[in-house]
């Protein structure tokens, strides 16, 4: 069973639409960020993370975005130029808005929190004319990710690429991605959120992220085999629910679930987990492994991420997944 389209035709394997940030991670850790003096600067956004993971793993990847007329704009574009990420449909922003960032507090390995400056940001006033179809009609596989659906016009222009997609065949993955600092209400995120999920093949989030998109529907029980039923109502054949240190849980529409536990780490920072598993699991996918094979090594990604400070930069290639895992089986059957 392939859960991504296979169409040999395609120029590029993979696009995702959204943010692209900057992640500003403090280089003093283990201490609050008002203790912090310096940060190493990162290219960051989770959409912008998964695509560099596929990149670095060695998919075709694009990118549907629009970044700032400043340095930080310029630095993101190239920094994706340098990993082979296609730009074409990358929109510069003239307006005076800016880059959103991401200040990375990192008290310990176990307490890390995201300070995120959001205001004003580019990624939020890409417009639903500058989302190209034909550019869209070249992928397999498209990412959305929630952060996008809390604003206009981004929100209208991730729908736009939504129904392109669907249009042309190309399968639909939705990274659950909820930052709340960036919506009004809870009402209004699960709304959009919903209207969006109902159109996608594949989605991922965290219990925590489900249980916000559930939460205007008032359920007397909730569960993960629950919150994954009621997806395969909709056009969903796969549903992830990730579960940090504890691993996660896939839910597959022939009623079939498939487990996977984290592999040991080093925990610099816990963030950025979501981001390379995701990346690591859709690789797996593309291989046409199992979901648990693919399970497995997105576990693999993540658990190599958040042994490092940053998250865009320690992409993990796919041989060195494949050795982290060797590794972590070979020391635990001693
Ligand atoms: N402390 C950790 N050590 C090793 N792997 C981890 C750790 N935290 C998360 N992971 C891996 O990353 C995956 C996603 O992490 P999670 O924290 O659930 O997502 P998110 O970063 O989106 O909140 C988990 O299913 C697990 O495989
Ligand atoms: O998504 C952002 O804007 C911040 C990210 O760049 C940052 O690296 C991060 O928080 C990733 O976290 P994850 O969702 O746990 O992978």
């Amino acid at each position: 069973m392939s859960y991504l389209s296979t169409h040999a035709d395609r120029s590029l394997d993979f696009i995702a639409i959204g943010r692209l940030c900057i992640d500003l991670n403090a280089n003093e850790i283990n201490r609050p960020m008002e203790e912090t003096v310096t940060f190493t600067k990162y290219v960051g956004g989770s959409p912008a993370n998964i695509t560099i993971g596929m990149a670095r793993m060695g998919v075709k990847a694009g990118f549907i975005g629009k970044v700032a007329g400043d340095q930080m704009g310029r630095f993101i574009v190239s920094y994706l130029e340098r990993n082979q990420i296609n730009t074409d449909e990358i929109v510069t922003d003239h307006t005076g808005a800016v880059t959103g960032l991401a200040f990375t507090e990192i008290k310990s390995p176990t307490d890390c929190s995201i300070l995120m400056y959001r205001d004003n940001v580019a990624d939020l006033l890409l417009r639903p004319e500058e989302v190209s179809e034909a550019y869209i009609a070249r992928a397999k596989v498209l990412l959305i990710s929630g952060t996008a659906l809390a604003q206009s016009p981004s929100r209208e222009a991730v729908f736009v690429a939504l129904d392109f997609a669907k249009k042309h065949g190309v399968s639909i993955v939705f990274d659950l991605d909820y930052r709340p600092y960036t919506w009004t209400s809870k009402e209004e995120t699960a709304t959009y959120y919903n209207l969006a999920a109902e159109k996608c093949d594949i989605i991922i989030g965290t219990r925590e992220e489900f249980d916000m998109m559930e939460a205007l529907e008032r359920r007397t029980e909730s569960s993960d085999a629950l919150t994954a039923a009621k997806w395969f109502g909709y056009s969903a054949k796969l549903v992830i629910i990730k579960h940090g240190k504890a691993g996660s849980i896939a839910y597959t529409h022939d009623g079939l679930s498939h487990t996977a536990a984290s592999f040991p780490a080093k925990v610099v920072k816990t963030f950025g987990a979501g981001d390379s598993y995701a990346a690591g699991f859709l690789y797996g996918l593309m291989q046409n492994w199992t979901v648990e094979k693919s399970m497995e090594f997105g576990s693999g990604a993540a658990s190599i991420v958040v042994s490092s400070h940053s998250c865009s930069d320690a992409m993990p290639t796919a041989s060195e997944v494949e050795s982290y895992i060797a590794r972590c089986k070979s020391e635990e059957m001693k």
